[in-house]
């Protein structure tokens, strides 16, 4: 299979979006644009992000997309469109590329996306760079720049599990483990995020590094001062059995849980409830917002307090 034919087995026979005027096949893709447009890119490249011993291909390309539909949700957007730049070596067989596509496949339909393009080059390790693009109703953009003093501070669904799921895979015990399959195909939360839409104003911000790291985010470009009350953390009870002394740091700075971490206004509570309970994501209270001189994250564990700095994954550390 070359470049030619891959692109003849992966294009899609209809669009899903009723916007597309050109899609894979020509120069580029065209389509109409009638509101406000997200742009979104995130790579995944191997021995980064992956090691082939332990993820299978499928999952590999669903999990490429499923970071970049995080970033479309945590920006409040539903998902329309991705395109995705291939380098991939010879070791690659046809079914292992074609099954890459797959898992993008299972993930971008259920979100109503279309694949609109890419590129194809040959290389010696794995990468995938996927670019999403989404819609935002007008002013509805959720920026991390949008928490305020008295907000409170919720996350989604539970913490670190993705960690423990790469813990257990780095060990190679058995591939059955629900930590292992949190780790392989994580759920973003874009379907929660575009039902918020009735509030006014929502801050968030997706967990790729960990929420340390996402809460020392929103505390910068907010102005403000975060508290995270450290007994409240969404701790799965399979995360805890497992790894009991390594539960709260994971939750904190494992990364990669692509949960979403928010603020809203106290009096929206309850409709932040509502919503949550019809679009079936489970939200936990975790914190508070308060003003301060300076931003800063703080970690509350009973009575007490730490500054919670920027831990967590960070690419480009060793240089010149
Ligand atoms: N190499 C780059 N060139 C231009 N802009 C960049 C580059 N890398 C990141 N950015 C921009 O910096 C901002 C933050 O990007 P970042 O990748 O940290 O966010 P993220 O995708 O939410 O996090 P993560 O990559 O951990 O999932 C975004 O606006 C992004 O478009
Ligand atoms: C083989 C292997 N080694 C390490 C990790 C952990 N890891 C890699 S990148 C990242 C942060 C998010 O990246 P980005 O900032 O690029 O979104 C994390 C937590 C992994 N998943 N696989
Ligand atoms: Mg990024
Ligand atoms: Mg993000
Ligand atoms: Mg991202």
């Amino acid at each position: 299979m070359d470049e030619f034919e891959l692109i003849r087995r992966i294009s899609p026979s209809y669009y899903r979006q009723s916007s597309v005027i050109k899609g894979i096949g020509d120069d580029a893709f065209v389509f109409r644009a009638t509101g406000d447009v997200v742009f979104t890119t995130d790579t995944m490249v191997e021995d980064v992000h992956f090691s082939r011993q332990t993820m299978e291909p499928e999952a590999i390309g669903y999990r490429a997309l499923a970071a970049n539909i995080s970033d479309l949700a945590a920006m409040g957007s539903d998902p329309a469109f991705y395109s995705v730049s291939l380098v991939v070596s010879p070791e690659w067989t046809n079914e292992e590329i074609l099954a890459l596509y797959e898992g993008m496949e299972r993930l971008g339909k259920q979100h109503g996306m279309d694949l609109i393009g890419g590129d194809t080059v040959g290389g010696k390790q794995l990468v995938v760079s996927i670019t999403a693009h989404g819609y935002i109703h007008k002013g509805k953009g959720r920026y991390r720049s949008h928490a305020r003093p008295g907000d409170l501070v919720f996350v989604t669904g539970t913490l670190g599990d993705a960690r423990g799921g790469l813990e257990q895979l780095m060990q190679q015990r058995s591939s059955a483990s629900p930590l292992i399959a949190r780790h392989r195909y994580p759920e973003p939360r874009a379907h929660f995020a575009s039902g918020l839409e009735p509030l006014q104003r929502v801050c968030l911000n997706d967990v790729s590094d960990g929420i340390a790291s996402e809460a020392n985010e929103i505390a910068a470009v907010s102005g403000v001062r975060v508290t995270i009350r450290e007994q409240d953390l969404p701790i799965s009870e399979v995360l805890l059995q497992n790894y009991p002394d390594q539960a709260v740091e994971w939750a904190l700075s494992g990364g990669e849980d692509f949960e979403l971490l928010g603020t809203i206004a106290q009096e929206d509570r309850e409709a932040l409830l509502a919503i949550a309970e019809h679009r079936e994501t489970p939200v936990t209270f975790i914190g508070t917002v308060s003003s301060a001189d300076a931003p800063e994250v703080i970690l509350q564990s009973g009575k007490e307090s730490k500054r919670l700095l920027r831990t967590g994954y960070t690419h480009l550390q060793e240089r010149r």
